[in-house]
């Protein structure tokens, strides 16, 4: 689905230059589910905002299904990630004046779907990630694991080609990062195309595969984990 050739991004600011990644090689294919692990500062965000297609790379090749998407203007990236590829992150953004099912529905708001199917698609997601009882409330009355559960029901409302999570359990406790992992695993289950970035070691034993990152370098890549 996204591969990348030597995949580079400088930033650069007057005397300031930051090599955060460099000649970065990764496949991810449908239907994995890959964990990029590193320390803060070894490059994750910079990388899944790459692969995210939210930002562009100072050098090297990334793939979208088989189309060059590096090079390309802004508009042309943001039309190609809309709904295909969405994000869940360690700080939840959620809408505080929205209840839980508008929240959810938020990325159907400009789709084609009918007020009858959005409906459905947000019934079948309260009820898919047990939120269904908590529907009318507002996000501000909820803790952390709630939140991050709305976060995901709402990333995964367009059917996403893949998704992209920054140390999304970062404010979870443990035994709350296994309830909300085993949610990407479950959907992993179902065909769901997952990219986790996370510095804690515990967190690697969820996915198929470790993509290690130490200052801006892949240090080593291990595959299927389970
Ligand atoms: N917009 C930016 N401008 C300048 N330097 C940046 C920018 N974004 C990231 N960096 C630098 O690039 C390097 C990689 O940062 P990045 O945020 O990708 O790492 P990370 O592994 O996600 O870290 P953390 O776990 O702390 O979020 C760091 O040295 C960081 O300071």
């Amino acid at each position: 689905m996204i591969h990348t050739r030597n995949l580079q991004k400088i930033y650069q600011r007057g005397e300031y230059v930051k090599y955060a990644l460099q000649n970065i090689n990764v496949d991810i294919n449908e239907g994995e589910y890959l964990i990029i692990h590193g320390p803060s500062g070894s490059g994750k965000t910079t990388l899944l905002g790459l692969l995210g297609l939210i930002d562009a790379p100072s050098g090297g090749e990334i793939f979208f299904k088989g189309t060059e998407v590096g090079y390309i203007s802004d508009r042309a990236r943001d039309k190609i990630r809309r709904n295909r590829i969405t994000f869940v992150f360690e700080k939840i953004h959620l809408l505080e004046n929205l209840t839980v099912s508008e929240n959810i529905a938020l990325p159907l708001m400009y789709s084609s779907y009918t007020r009858k199917e959005k409906k459905q698609i947000v019934h079948r997601l309260l009820d898919r990630f047990r939120l269904t009882h908590l529907k009318r409330q507002y996000p501000s009355g909820l803790g952390n694991l709630m939140q991050q559960k709305i976060a995901l029901a709402r990333a995964c409302c367009c059917s996403p080609d893949l998704i992209l999570a920054d140390e999304p359990c970062g404010k979870l406790s443990s035994e709350e990062t296994d309830e909300f992992m085993e949610l990407f695993r479950q959907l992993n289950e179902e065909g769901q195309t997952i990219v986790v970035a996370t510095h804690s070691e515990e967190n690697i034993k969820y996915g198929q595969r470790v993509l290690h990152l130490f200052d801006g370098h892949v240090v080593s890549h291990s595959g299927f984990v389970r």
